[in-house]
């Protein structure tokens, strides 16, 4: 029989239901174990303890497969070793029955659960009755947390903590390839991580101004985590992603699990675009519509004063001349985030 670790993809869509934790070694380097479905841990094998801790997650949503197929065959090639393992790596495989059917999720949308304040695994599992109360979301959530929680929380104060959760959106992007940086209470914008995104080819960042209840701001709120929603390009069907447009992606993230330190390029060498949020706007009522066509692709840009958005009550208009659309969904439930906008800006 092949090992779940040569198409981990396969194998955890096939077994989540009756998973079985499993481990072992890959030569005499690598460790691996994965004790709940979609969450697989990879240690090497060494005296020294690793430099960095890094979780790669895709699969959040579930249509959004080429992060998924790009993940999928990193851990081939760990298996296989054509690709030698210097950190501590978590790949997480976000939401598996949302894959199965092809949808973004199947109850309610998994990136919105991921409060940082709210009650852990150990605290609502343990009783049996909150599990009866909880959707297949819900309880994935709580799930991944205690995953991070373990991984990030078991490092030794001089690991740099790692979190890269890959996307693509549903729209069409005017920049293909964007990430979303949590917003950060304070703390200061790490230059090395945006030049090691632009040489992955994301030469665009969203600075968030608000908290979230995303994957990625949990691992940059609760650990501190170097933490990104990286947007990859556009959501297509398996085995239909042109995997020519991840060449640049995929190198460096096999480089960033390789080697102990990363050449990246220089700053300034970087076309980085930066922009700021400025509006998050969220859908209140069921009659919330967009103001602009259905084909429109993110990063679309519009004039002060116009019209982005309404709904009973409400009219959401652009505050700057150039203020850009980025993942507009007028089918999201009430009271999440329909749209937001962004500026141009300087780190
Ligand atoms: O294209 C879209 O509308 C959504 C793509 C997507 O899933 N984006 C993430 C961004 C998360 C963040 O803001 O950090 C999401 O909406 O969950
Ligand atoms: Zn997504």
């Amino acid at each position: 029989m092949n090992s779940p670790l040569s198409d981990y993809l396969s194998y955890s869509l096939q077994h989540y239901t009756q998973w079985k934790a499993f481990s072992g070694t890959i030569g005499s380097a690598i460790a691996f174990k994965s004790e709940v479905p979609g969450v697989l841990l990879i240690t090497p094998i060494a005296e020294q303890t690793p430099c960095k801790r890094i979780i790669l997650s895709c699969g959040i949503h579930g249509n959004e497969t080429a992060p998924i197929e790009i993940c999928n065959a990193l851990i081939r090639d760990i298996y296989e070793e054509k690709l030698s393992c210097q950190h501590e790596l978590m790949f997480v495989f976000g939401n598996l029955p949302a894959m199965q059917i092809a949808k973004r999720f199947v109850d309610e949308n998994l990136n919105r659960l991921f409060d940082p304040e709210a009650s852990t695994l150990s605290g609502l599992l343990e009783e049996e009755a909150n599990q009866d109360m909880l959707n297949l979301e819900e309880h994935r959530a709580l799930v991944l947390k205690h995953a991070v929680d373990n991984f990030f929380s078991n490092a030794s104060s001089e690991q740099q903590l790692i979190h890269y959760d890959l996307h693509t959106a549903i729209r069409p992007s005017k920049n293909e390839k964007f990430a979303v940086y949590p917003y950060l209470h304070g703390r200061p914008y790490c230059k090395e991580q945006l030049q090691f995104l632009s040489d992955c080819g994301v030469n665009t960042i969203l600075l968030s101004q608000t908290p979230a209840t995303t994957f990625s701001y949990y691992s940059s709120r609760k650990f501190g985590a170097h933490a990104f929603t990286v947007e990859l390009g556009k959501v297509k069907p398996f085995g239909e992603n042109d995997m020519a447009s991840f060449t640049a992606v995929t190198h460096m993230l096999a480089q960033l699990i390789k080697k102990e330190a990363v050449r990246i390029s220089k700053y300034e060498d970087c076309p980085l675009e930066i922009f700021t949020v400025n509006q998050v706007i969220n859908k209140t009522k069921d009659d919330f519509s967009l103001h602009f066509s259905d084909d429109a692709a993110n990063f679309t840009a519009f004039k002060k004063g116009e019209v982005l958005a309404s709904e009973s009550g409400a009219e959401y208009c652009a505050e700057y001349d150039g203020e850009a659309i980025v993942f507009p969904n007028a089918q999201v439930a009430l009271g999440q985030r329909a749209l937001l906008t962004v500026i141009p800006c300087e780190l």
